[in-house]
C-alpha cells in the first residue's frame, strides 16, 4: 500500500503566495490558456514552481506505480475567479481564472504535453467541471444528480492522456471524486489472459458527440469520425504493459462484449466489479490539484444535487501526452495541440 507521504504534497502559504503571484503575473502576460507563447514557455517558467513538488510529481511520473496524487495547498482567489459560471460556452476568454488555469498548465508541463480533443467542449485546451442545468443525469463532467461512473479518461482513443490533471476551483459541499486503482492480483488468472486480450468492444464517451459541442464546420469530419466510432465494432484489450501490474483501459459505461464470447463478459464484470469494491472517495478542496495516472486509475464522480447559484463545484481539467508523435498526423502542425 502507497503511504499518504507518497500520496499528498501541500505547498506552505508563503509559498502559496509565490505561486499565485507568478500565475497572476502570467494571467497578465499572455492572453488566456491556449496562447501559443505561453505553452512554449510553461516548462521554462515551471522551474519556477517549488522543487519539492517538481521532485514529488517526477516520483509519481517516473516510477508509474500509483494511479493518483494530490498537490495541494494553492490558493484560489474565490473572488477574483467569480461565482460558478452555468455553462463554459459563451463565457469572457480569458476568464477571471486563467491564473488558475495557468498553474494547472504548468504543472502538466513537467508531465508531458498538455493537449486536448477538437471534438470536447468547442475545442478548448482546459476544460470546465462545473454542473450545468438540463444535464444532470448524464454521464459526462458537467452531470450532477447520477454517479459518475468510474472510467479511464476517453478510454475509447488510442491517443487518450497518460496523465489527467483535475485542479479545484470550489467544492464547498465536498463533493468526491471517485478514484479506483487495480490490483491485478485480486483477479482469476484466467480472467487476465482474457482481460489482455482484444475482446471487448469500446465507444466514444457523449462528451465527444456533436450535439454536445457548439455547430462548427471546421470540425465536421472529426464529429462524422466519432459518429463512426460509436457505431464501430472497435476492439480493444482491458490490460496490457506488465503482466505483474498491467496498465488499464476501461469504461464499462461504455463497453460491451460481442455476441456469446462469454468469457470476455465475465472478465470484464469482474474487473469492474473488483474496481467498484476498491472504490475511494478523494474530497478535492479549492487549491487541490489531482494527478491522475490515466493507465492506472479509473476514476468517476459521486452524485450530487446542483444548486445552480454560483456556488458550485468547479473544477478545471487538463490532459497531458508524453508522446505528441503518436497524433501528429492528425495535429496539422508540430506544435497544434487539438486532435
Ligand atoms: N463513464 C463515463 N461517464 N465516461 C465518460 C466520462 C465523462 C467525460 N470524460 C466528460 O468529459 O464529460
Ligand atoms: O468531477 C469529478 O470529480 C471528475 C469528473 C470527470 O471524471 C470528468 O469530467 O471526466
Ligand atoms: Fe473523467
Amino acid at each position: 500500500m502507497a503511504s499518504a507521504t507518497d500520496r499528498l504534497s501541500a505547498v506552505s502559504p508563503d509559498v502559496a503566495q509565490e505561486i499565485e503571484e507568478l500565475t497572476l503575473r502570467l494571467a497578465k502576460r499572455y492572453d488566456g490558456p491556449e496562447d501559443e507563447e505561453l505553452l512554449r514557455e510553461l516548462p521554462v517558467v515551471a522551474s519556477e514552481l517549488p522543487a519539492a513538488q517538481r521532485r514529488f510529481l517526477r516520483g509519481f511520473a517516473l516510477d508509474d506505480a500509483l494511479g493518483y496524487c494530490v498537490v495541494g495547498g494553492h490558493t484560489v482567489d474565490q473572488t477574483r475567479i467569480g461565482p460558478t459560471p452555468r455553462h463554459w460556452r459563451g463565457r469572457p476568454r480569458p476568464g477571471p481564472e486563467l491564473a488558475e488555469e495557468i498553474l494547472l498548465l504548468l504543472y502538466a508541463s513537467l508531465l508531458g504535453e498538455p493537449f486536448a480533443w477538437k471534438t470536447q467542449q468547442d475545442g478548448r485546451l482546459v476544460h470546465d467541471v462545473f454542473p450545468i442545468k438540463g444535464y444532470e443525469t448524464e454521464q459526462l463532467g458537467v452531470g450532477s444528480t447520477d454517479l459518475l461512473t468510474l472510467h479511464t479518461e476517453d478510454a475509447f482513443h488510442p491517443w487518450r492522456a497518460d496523465f489527467l490533471l483535475l485542479g479545484c476551483l470550489r467544492n464547498p459541499r465536498r463533493v468526491a471524486t471517485t478514484v479506483a486503482e487495480l490490483d491485478a492480483r485480486l483477479l482469476d488468472p484466467a480472467h487476465v489472459r482474457t482481460l489482455f486480450q482484444p475482446r471487448f468492444l469500446i465507444r466514444p464517451d457523449d462528451s465527444h458527440l456533436a450535439e454536445h459541442n457548439a455547430p462548427s464546420d471546421a470540425y465536421r469530419e472529426q464529429f462524422a469520425e466519432i459518429a463512426e466510432m460509436k457505431r464501430d465494432d472497435n476492439r480493444v484489450a482491458v490490460l496490457w504493459g506488465d503482466p505483474a501490474a498491467p496498465y488499464l483501459r476501461i469504461d464499462p459505461y461504455f463497453m460491451e462484449v460481442p455476441d456469446g464470447d462469454d468469457e470476455a463478459a465475465a472478465a470484464l464484470a469482474a474487473v469492474g466489479g473488483l474496481l467498484e469494491r476498491r472504490t475511494e472517495d478523494v474530497v478535492l478542496r479549492p487549491g487541490d490539484v489531482l494527478f491522475i495516472n490515466n493507465h492506472r486509475l479509473a476514476h468517476g464522480r459521486r452524485p450530487f444535487t446542483a444548486s445552480y447559484d454560483g456556488t458550485d463545484r468547479w473544477l478545471k481539467r487538463v490532459s497531458v501526452t508524453t508522446d505528441f508523435r503518436k497524433s501528429r498526423e492528425r495535429r496539422g502542425t508540430a506544435t497544434a495541440r487539438f486532435i
